[in-house]
């Protein structure tokens, strides 16, 4: 992306610019038959009907160009849309106030003000409006001719069906949308930067909801703290980009170790979280074997020499445990007895008795 194009797309407002396009391109395409059909019967300036075709089919485009221009562009289009509701006004006067032209106008120039800018802006707009009718009143005369015929009817059909059918399918465009951030910020707000697994806050919610299952189901799981011993060395002595490679690959085996149903997590600095549910801690202790084994055997480009190996304390679920802080320190106690013993192993908390598979 060029650095121009790379500035444009950081100004904001520019989706709104996007949306209000193809809305304003049909609906005034469509609209200009409906003013049409009643300027048609009548003797028109030349310059009237040059206008209709500007505003009608060279407006959208210069609006767009102008509002993407902008510094500010929502405002500029914010602007646009209050000079539609000016030339809105001044094409119901031109029309005689035709009744269904007028009713559709009005009601579609509500509808576009309400959305840019709230019922401040209807209540701008409709001032504007005003301004439109006796801008035509004092160029053309006041003209006042209510009947609509049905060619006029016939006239305004188009832009009585497909005006409201461009603004459906925007306003399901942008749900489509806002639903798609939503789920992105939901990954981001659960997810580490870093490693890509669960961060320390959602990790823990999920621990809490393990807990209650296997209270209510009397279902067995185990609880894994995993520690990367003398990682403050590897850091000092390899640099903090090679650390974070560290923490990065680990959670990357972390993850290839496990199944579907397993909740991997950062901690929080050098250590990991793991929960396994329908797991046994002799179990848990195989899996998690293997995940050292691999860990052991990494190698790292920028430093060829560093060796990774992983304390890590396990505890079983057991019913006598008082809520999921609880379980998690039986995993932290036995994390610790693994770095006191000498660190690059495996501990269970054995002070508790496991809960046996229902
Ligand atoms: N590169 C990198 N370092 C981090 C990150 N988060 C925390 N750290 C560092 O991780 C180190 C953790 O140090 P300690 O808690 O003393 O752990 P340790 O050196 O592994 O010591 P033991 O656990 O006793 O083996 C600290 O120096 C932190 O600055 C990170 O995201 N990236």
């Amino acid at each position: 992306m060029s650095e121009r194009r790379a500035r444009g797309a950081a100004k904001p407002g520019l989706s709104f610019v996007r949306r209000a396009f193809l809305p304003r391109a049909i609906g005034l395409g469509v609209g200009s038959f409906a003013v049409a059909g009643v300027l048609l019967g009548q003797a028109q300036p030349l310059w009237l009907w040059l206008l209709l075709a500007l505003y009608c089919y060279a407006w959208p485009f210069v609006a767009y160009r102008l509002a993407f221009a902008a510094r500010q562009p929502y405002v500029a289009e914010q602007r646009h849309v209050l000079f539609d509701s000016l030339l809105g006004g001044f094409w119901i006067a031109c029309i005689g106030y035709n009744v269904l032209p007028t009713v559709m106008f009005l009601s579609m120039l509500a509808m576009n003000n309400t959305a840019a800018g709230g019922a401040r802006f209807v209540v701008r707009g409709f001032l504007l409006q005003l301004l439109g009718m006796a801008v035509a009143a004092l160029l053309l005369g006041w003209r006042f001719a209510p009947e609509t015929t049905p060619q006029q009817v016939y006239a305004s059909i188009p832009m009585l069906v497909v005006h409201p059918m461009t603004i459906g399918l925007v306003l399901y465009q942008l749900a489509i949308q806002l639903g798609k951030h939503k789920k992105a910020l939901r990954e981001v707000s659960r997810t580490d930067s870093l490693t890509r697994l669960f961060n320390r806050g959602y990790w823990k919610e999920c621990l809490q909801l393990e807990f209650e299952q296997c209270r209510y189901l009397q279902q067995t799981a185990s609880l894994a703290l995993i520690d990367v011993d003398h990682f403050k060395a590897t850091n000092d002595r390899h640099g903090h980009i090679a650390g974070d490679s560290v923490l990065f690959t680990v959670g990357e085996q972390i993850r290839a170790c496990l199944r579907s149903e397993d909740l991997a997590g950062r901690y929080g600095g050098d250590e990991f979280c793991i929960c396994l549910p329908n797991t046994s801690p002799d179990l848990a202790r195989d899996i998690l074997e293997r995940l050292r084994d691999q860990v052991a055997a990494l190698r790292f480009k920028q430093a060829p020499e560093l060796r990774v190996s992983l304390s890590i304390g396990i505890a079983g679920y057991s019913a006598q445990l008082a809520d999921a802080t609880a379980w998690l320190q039986e995993a932290d106690r036995a994390l610790y007895e693994a770095k006191h013993q000498g660190r690059n192993r495996i501990i269970l908390a054995h002070s508790l008795a496991y809960a046996a598979p229902a």
